[in-house]
């Protein structure tokens, strides 16, 4: 394996419903966007693993020995299925010289990047001498999913490069994927990468990055969508930074502080995904304008439901507006308090229409582009066969 070089991909996510219930075992429905992230595995310099993280300006190369050192504290008091604990994630920031507190994106990839390595390589064996690049299709930290996508790529890599899952790479082919067992594990990994970034996460967001498609997702159950129809999708990123962890402990707070009157609203999210997830399975692969008018009522309840909890933004409320002069239906997507929004655009938008709506959300100062949905789970690619401007990005950092 090691006379070439490699790359690792996984896609972001869209929840369509269901974001911030799912952390409290109600059902979310997510599906994979066509913007991934990429990670490239090259060997490194002897006794050393460097990594580059160009989208949080990251570049950090440490020596081996002193991994193997640190290993032994990190596996002293943890078995397989624990969470990373207090006394660990702090080992790693005192050998990493980040602040205790600090929550800066550079400071949390570092330190999931950390965690990963040594965790892995306490069950598995020693991670090889490596150069490991991570560069981004997805803005981090707008609601899609690129902490898991991050996370699902390094837990793919990392268990490759220790041997607990194959290279299913053949020579001449230019992608593979894992099998169903090897993804479960990649998928367990990125959890725990998701919980040195997030804190709390329900686990949805991995999910996708390693299945990929359409799936509804309750309590770490993942159920592939039986059929999921073409979606036209406008996808808007309001810009406004945030952070999934805080928003997440911003709705329990809520919910401890008012039980009666939040976990109600919790239940109609979770009715919504449910009925949603009969609507989609019950709709043509094509569907025609009729089939709508009920998407578009769920998109609209369940976001008034995301400003109950506390995870609406002005520019959300701005976002629903525009498009709603339009005649279309938005919700906040991923945590909220910013980040992106989805909205609905039906088979029979004039294409006028959604140029307007489009114009009118640029001059917002937001930045919204249509996509695809369904898109693979995580995949492993020789080099040669990533595009250009994946590849050039790639040799950039
Ligand atoms: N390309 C990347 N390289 C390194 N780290 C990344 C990258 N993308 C995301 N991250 C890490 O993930 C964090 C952002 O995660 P966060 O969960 O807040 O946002 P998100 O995953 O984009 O949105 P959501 O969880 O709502 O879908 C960053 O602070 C950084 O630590
Ligand atoms: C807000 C949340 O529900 C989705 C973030 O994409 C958090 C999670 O599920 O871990
Ligand atoms: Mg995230």
């Amino acid at each position: 394996m090691w006379a070439r070089e490699l790359a690792v991909s996984a896609p972001g996510k869209v929840i369509l419903h269901g974001e911030h219930a799912v952390v409290l075992g109600k059902v979310a429905l997510a599906v994979a966007l066509d913007l991934r992230t990429f990670l490239r595995l090259r060997p490194g310099a002897e006794g050393r693993l460097s990594v580059s993280l160009p989208g949080v300006g990251v570049r950090r190369s440490w020596d081996t020995p002193s991994l193997r050192a640190l290993r032994g504290r990190i596996a002293a008091d943890g078995d397989e299925s624990k969470s990373p604990s207090i006394e660990q994630l702090d080992a790693l920031r005192e050998f990493a010289g980040i602040a205790a507190g600090a929550s800066a994106p550079d400071s949390l990839a570092t330190l999931a990047f950390l965690y990963m390595c040594l965790a892995v390589s306490a069950k598995y064996g020693d991670v090889p001498s490596v150069d490991i690049v991570v560069w981004s299709e997805l803005p981090t930290g707008a609601g899609l999913g690129s902490s898991a996508a991050y996370a699902v790529c390094l837990a793919a890599a990392l268990l490759m490069l220790c041997g607990a899952i194959s290279c299913p790479l053949q020579e001449g082919q230019s992608t593979a994927r894992w099998t169903e067992e090897e993804l479960t594990l990649i998928n367990s990994w990125a959890f725990r990468g998701e919980q040195v970034i997030h804190g709390n996460p329900s686990g949805v967001d991995n999910a996708v990055g390693t299945w990929g498609g359409a799936l509804r997702y309750q309590a770490g159950k993942i159920t592939p969508l039986k059929r999921v129809p073409t979606l036209r999708i406008l996808l808007t990123n309001t810009k406004v930074p945030r952070s999934t962890k805080v928003l997440v402990a911003g709705v329990k707070e809520k919910i401890l502080k008012f039980p009666a009157i939040m976990n109600p609203v919790l239940d109609s999210i979770d009715a919504i995904s449910q009925e949603c997830q009969s609507v989609l399975e019950a709709m043509p692969a094509n569907p025609s304008p009729e089939h709508y008018p009920v998407l578009e009522e769920f998109f609209d309840i369940n976001q008034h439901h995301l400003n109950v909890l506390g995870v609406g933004h002005p520019s959300l409320d701005r976002l629903c507006q525009v498009t709603a002069s339009h005649s279309l239906h938005s919700k906040l997507t991923g945590a909220g308090g910013g980040g992106c929004g989805i909205t609905l655009l039906p088979p029979d938008t004039s294409p006028l229409a959604v140029e307007a709506a489009k114009q009118d959300l640029c001059a917002c100062g937001f930045e919204c582009w249509e996509t695809k949905i369904g898109a693979p789970g995580v995949t492993l690619h020789s080099c040669s066969s990533l595009s250009a401007q994946v590849l050039h990005a790639l040799a950039q950092s």
